[in-house]
């Protein structure tokens, strides 16, 4: 029989408390949740409900109170810092809101970062594969401040595939930009999942960006309240403004 391959993310029990005594806050509340291989989740809830932490925990930039987490198969919860660094180096690319490029290089040069981090030596060919995925090949050369904002997040999706990571993680990653470029980026996330099974985890605020995912799950005072599977932005607006209320 074929047991299926584990979740390249998987949170078993992850609570997380900021602060002690009187003044903790506990911003994720025994959470429970795998992450499909090649499926794209979009995490939603209100100002403050724990979606940050969740993001930061999954991917490892954050260590959790209790419980565990399962990045790739390994047991993350009581990795050394060093092991920490060479899986996230290795096993998750990050892209951000406000796409963090080097202002200074180029799109190749800050696409081939994260193999040069790796202690990897950057083969061009593979640096400039993944810029004609995001549809930038004939933009290698220019610096972030010569392209569009929806031009410098692609070139952010692309270095954060680049090393082929076993989990994407993207936090707003629309949340800069136009209503169209925001709509380029989402059908370019949306290739990278069904063309290349990019397992992608997402946080957004904007019900549009949601429903471009596989599947919504909505957190509330740090715990998992609800899940949609390929909501249309419609349903996860209502979903949002019940949670909201
Ligand atoms: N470093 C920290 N120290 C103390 N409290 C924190 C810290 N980071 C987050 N918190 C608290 O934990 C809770 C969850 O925060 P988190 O940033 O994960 O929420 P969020 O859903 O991402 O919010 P937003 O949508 O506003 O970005 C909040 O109450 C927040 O104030």
């Amino acid at each position: 029989m074929n047991e299926s391959p584990p979740a390249p993310v998987e949170l078993a029990g992850v609570t997380r408390v900021y602060g002690s005594r009187g003044t903790a806050v506990r911003a994720l509340d025994d959470v429970h949740i795998a992450f499909p291989a090649g499926s794209w989740t979009a995490v939603m809830g209100p100002s403050g409900s724990g979606k940050s932490t969740l993001l930061h925990c999954a991917a490892g930039l954050e260590r959790v109170t209790s419980g565990s987490v399962r990045i790739a198969g390994n047991d993350i919860t009581g990795a050394s810092d060093a092991e920490l660094t060479r899986l996230r180096r290795t096993e998750i690319g990050f892209a951000f809101q406000t796409f963090n490029l080097i202002g200074s290089l180029t799109a190749e040069q800050n696409v081939a970062m994260p193999l040069r981090l790796a202690g990897r030596r950057p083969e061009r060919a593979d640096v400039h594969e993944v810029l004609a995925a995001v549809g930038l090949a004939d933009r290698r050369r220019h610096r972030p401040r010569e392209l569009s904002g929806g031009q410098q997040q692609r070139v952010a999706i692309a270095r954060a595939m680049v090393t082929r990571p076993a989990v994407l993680f993207a936090d707003e990653p629309t949340g800069a930009l136009d209503t169209k470029a925001a709509r380029d980026v989402l059908h370019l996330m949306r290739r990278m999942v069904d063309e290349r099974g990019q397992t992608t985890i997402m946080v957004t605020h904007d019900p549009a960006a949601a429903a471009s995912a596989d599947r919504v799950v909505f957190l509330r005072d740090g715990r998992i309240t609800d899940r949609l599977d390929r909501p249309s932005t419609r349903e996860v607006a209502a979903r949002l403004a019940d949670l909201e209320a």
